[in-house]
């Protein structure tokens, strides 16, 4: 897994942030199992819930090219380190057990997590068969 390309990109994803209300930018970008990279940045709205987190806007671009499963997600925002907010660790759940969440401060300093580590007793596909 080319880490240090996936940081890279939720970095550079971040600049593309929508976030005129809490001026908090976010960036992410997912690695999927066919190898390619799709990148996301937070979407807000003047209505409020229909904002987007970084995470989901890329896990959307990914599942909305037939991609089905998420090997690596890295993501940054403003705060030193920003971690994935609850609703996007249950998006990541739907599209891999094993997923490696990198949390991301700088190019040079990350974090790195296994999705069941922020995630644990998870409820996914698996239990609705
Ligand atoms: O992991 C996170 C946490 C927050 N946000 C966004 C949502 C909102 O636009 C802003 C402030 O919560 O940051 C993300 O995109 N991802
Ligand atoms: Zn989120």
């Amino acid at each position: 897994m080319n880490k240090k390309l996936l940081v890279k990109k939720a970095l550079e994803a971040k600049e593309n942030a929508y976030a005129p209300y809490s001026g908090f930018k976010v960036g992410a970008a997912v690695l999927t199992e066919s190898g390619k990279i799709y990148t996301g940045c937070n979407i807000e709205n003047a209505s409020y819930t229909p904002t987007i987190c970084a995470e989901r806007t890329a896990i959307s671009k990914a599942v909305s090219e037939g991609e089905r499963k998420i090997v690596a997600i890295a993501v940054t925002g403003d705060s030193e380190w920003t971690y994935p907010c609850g609703v996007c660790r249950q998006v990541i759940r739907e599209f891999g057990e094993d997923v490696t969440v990198i949390v991301v401060k700088s190019e040079d300093e990350y974090r790195e997590y296994s999705l069941k580590e922020l995630l644990p007793f998870s409820f996914g596909p698996e239990n609705l068969k």
